[in-house]
This record gives structure tokens, sequence and C-alpha cells, in this order.
């Protein structure tokens, strides 16, 4: 068995290793917008990415995500960062005006890790008091805010929970990786004992979960033109580089899609596809390319299915609801429908307690893919865990400072990725391949 899936601990030790402390109450907003015990004994970091809950926070989440070299590398990033945030700031303002004035991404987290907690605290009274900590990478609450309270709140043992199903390191790597930076700004490295969950694409609830809502969106097109309903995967486009470096966030949608499929009897018929691409080297068919295409190839029904995150956000309210939405009736599709996301789904609540319940009592500190860099990784602080719940683990590098630096992390840039995050420039200040 691989290092990284034996079992190092027993479910018992890990109780015996933790502490129950009492805390003074928070008044901080976060405290106050959960109804979570302040009490806990096992603390859970829901990580994402996060988005402006108002019109007015949508410049700083662009300034924080245009600032984050793990996601977006930039030549002179102090500088051409805030630029292109600056920018893109009215355009995007916009859209977030177009669906209700802000994300509601912290709105689904906070309802998704109440029930978690909840389902934890009754299957698994072992491990409990759960507590839920969200960890935005680019929108509050960050990894700051959920370290802090979770030292306040006397937690022992952490767990890093991905809310994104599949791995990309521009993801889920880059929030474990400002989440051990969080814990070294507080000087908390040596507070928590930490494992990680950091992919379930193939995870039974969740794939039941998908089909489940496959299943909701199909009973709203009429039952005549349901069977021969195409259903798009519609996963977050990555560029090509970062594919090329060896991120495994492909296979793994490629492997969600499949097991839904499977559990869906290959009732449809299906394609993958991949959405909101900032520029032209980024990983195709684009949704929407697909949707005209099969518009003007005659077909009358679609349903778009969101597969790479858990809740509703700008990408499906705005750009699949709105944006594709009129492009597909130019194109001819007269049903036009996309599944719900997960959002309040029972069905999702429980897998992820099941997921978080499995790997407490698995003792892994990780999945075994975990340990692995991607082949042309230049990023010295990848796939580091600060202070694992075992703490003789030879092939986790250990949290040190050197990594803090990033030292080496260069990344070739081409201009048109730069040309292409200003795109909200009209013609002809940008030339049409560009746009
Ligand atoms: C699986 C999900 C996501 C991947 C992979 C991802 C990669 C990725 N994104 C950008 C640039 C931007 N993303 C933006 C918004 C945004 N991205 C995701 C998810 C993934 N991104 C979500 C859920 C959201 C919206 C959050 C919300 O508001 O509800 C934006 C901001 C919007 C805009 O300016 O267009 C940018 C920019 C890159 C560069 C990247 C991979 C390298
Ligand atoms: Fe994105």
């Amino acid at each position: 068995m691989n290092l990284a899936t034996r079992r190092l601990f027993s479910p018992l030790k890990v109780q015996t290793s933790l502490s129950l402390r009492t805390t003074s109450t928070s008044t901080s907003p976060f405290a106050r917008c959960n109804s979570q015990s302040t009490q806990a004994k096992t603390g859970i970091v829901l990580m994402n990415l996060g988005g402006p809950e108002t019109t007015d926070k949508v410049n700083i989440f662009l300034n924080r995500l245009f600032a984050d070299h793990e996601i977006i590398p930039l030549p002179f990033q102090k500088f051409l960062g805030p630029t292109i945030a600056n920018v893109r700031t009215e355009k995007v303002k916009k859209l977030y005006q177009s669906i209700g004035g802000g994300s509601p991404i912290r709105k689904w987290t906070t309802m998704q890790g109440d029930a978690m907690v909840k389902y934890l605290d009754e299957k698994s009274p072992e491990t409990g008091p759960h507590k839920y900590y969200i960890a935005f990478r680019y929108a509050d609450p960050l990894s700051d805010e959920a370290v802090l309270k979770m030292k306040e709140d006397g937690v022992k043992r952490a767990v890093a929970f991905t809310q994104y199903p599949q791995f990309s390191c521009s993801t889920t790597g880059g929030s474990l990786n400002e989440l051990w930076r969080a814990l070294k700004r507080n000087k908390l490295e040596k507070e928590f004992e930490w494992s990680v969950v950091d992919r379930w694409p193939e995870h039974p609830g969740f794939i039941e979960a998908v089909a489940d809502r496959i299943n909701e969106g199909l009973k709203t097109i009429p039952s005549e033109h349901r069977d021969d309903t195409i259903l798009l995967f519609s996963a977050h486009s990555l560029p090509i580089k970062v594919i090329n470096r060896g991120d495994q966030y492909v296979p793994e949608v490629a492997a969600t899609i499949q097991r839904v499929m499977n559990h869906l009897k290959f009732s449809h018929k299906y394609i993958s596809t991949w959405q909101s691409a900032v520029g032209p080297n980024w990983m195709g068919p684009q949704t929407v390319d697909v949707v005209k295409k099969l518009g003007k190839r005659g077909q009358k029904s679609v349903l778009v299915v969101p597969i790479a995150f858990t809740s509703d956000h700008i990408e499906t309210l705005s750009e699949i609801d709105i944006e594709m939405a009129e492009d597909a009736e130019k194109a001819g599709i007269e049903h036009f429908r996309r599944a719900p996301s997960l959002n309040d789904s029972p069905i999702f609540s429980k897998a992820m307690g099941d997921i978080v319940m499995e790997h407490m009592k698995s003792g892994v500190l990780s999945s075994s893919q975990y340990p692995m860099r991607c082949p042309g990784c230049t990023n010295e602080q990848c796939r580091s865990i600060v202070n694992p719940i075992h703490h003789e683990k030879p092939h986790f590098r250990f949290y040190d400072c050197d990594c803090l630096s990033l030292r080496g992390h260069r990344e070739k840039i081409v201009p048109h990725d730069i040309i292409a995050y200003l795109q909200p420039l009209e013609p002809p200040l940008i030339p049409p391949y560009f746009r």
C-alpha cells in the first residue's frame, strides 16, 4: 500500500489526542453567521474560492485574485495585478448586479457546513463536537480568520477539506498553500494536527447528488423531448499550460462524469465541455461553442450540468443561465436548461459528512495523489502539510520558511494572457484573436 494511504493512527488514537477547551464568545460577523457551538474537538476547514458578496467587494475580490501568482502568474505582478483587476471591475460588477448583487457562495457554504456538522455530530460523536470554518481564497472569511477562530475555539484536530471535488493546483493546491501561509503568519504552525481531504471526484455520495440534480433538471424539459436531451457537463476551464505541467484536474473531471453517467446507466447522450476561459490557450471545447453548434445541428433540448463546483456562482447564474441561454435560443435550441447546483441538496450535505467521517476513520493524511507534485511544477511550496497529525511522515515535505518565498516559482508568461485578462477594453484596442 502506498505510504500516504497507510493507516497512521487508529480512530481511537485520534480521539485521545484531542483536547477540549472552552472559549469566549466571538463577535466577528463570521462567528455570528453560523449556529455552531463554540466548543470544537474537530475543526473542518471548508476551502473554496469565494466570491464578492456585494458589488462594492468586487474590486477587492479581483485584486486578491490577480495578486495570486499560484492561479495567475503575471510579470510585475504587484503592478499588473491591480491594473488588470481595476480594469475588469466595472464589467464584473455588472455581472454580479445581474445575479442579484453578489455571489451566493458564502450563503451556500454556510448552509452546507451547518448541515454537515449536524450530521457528523450525530454519526461520529467520538470525534465531535465538530465545527466548520470557511476559508475562502479571495473573499472573506480568508484563511487567517479561519485559523484564528479555530485557535479561539480550542481546536486541536483539524481537517482541511477542499470544496473543489477535483484537484487542481490553481484551486485546491493554492488554497492549501495559503492555509499553511496563514498559520505561519499567525504563528499557529504548531497549534493544530492536520490532515487534508484534497479531492473526492468519485465519492459515491457526490455522484448520487449530481445524478439527482440531473434528474431534477430533466424533469423541467417537456416529456416528448426529455429522452433526446443532450447532457453538457460543464467544468471551469484551465490554461493549457497548467494541464501540460501535469495538473490532474482534467482526468479527475472526466472520472466524475464517467461515474455520474454510470449511475444514470448512460440514459442520455453527453459531452464534457469547459467554460469561463479567460484567454485563447485554455482547455476546450468551450461550453458556449458546443451549445451553438448543437443548435445549428438541430438539437432541440440541452441540459447543462455544472460539474466542478458545488454551489451557484457567477458562472452558473450569469454565464449559463443568462448569456448561454440567449445564445442557445438564437441557435434554435428550444429547451435549454441547467441542472440545479448542489447548493442545499441533502444528499450532498450527507456526502460531505461521509467524506470527512471516512477520512478521519481511515487515518490517512491525504489522498495518495496529494504528495506527488506535478512533473512541471516550479512552486517550491506545493504538497506540504503543516504539522501533520502523525509526525513521522518521511515523504511529506514539512513546512519550512524557504517555501514561503516561493523561490524558483517562475513561469513563462505569454502576452496574450495579459491582453485576455484586460478584455473589458473594447476594440480596436484588442485585436479580435485576443478577445
Ligand atoms: C473549479 C473551479 C475553478 C477553476 C479551476 C478556476 C480556475 C481559474 N479561474 C481563473 C480566473 C478567474 N476566475 C474567476 C471567478 C471564478 N472562478 C471560479 C472557479 C474556478 N476557477 C468561480 C466559482 C468563480 C466565481 C466566483 C463567484 O463570484 O461566485 C474570476 C473573476 C471573474 C472575472 O473577472 O471574470 C477570474 C478572473 C483562472 C486564471 C483560473 C486558472 C488558472
Ligand atoms: Fe475561475
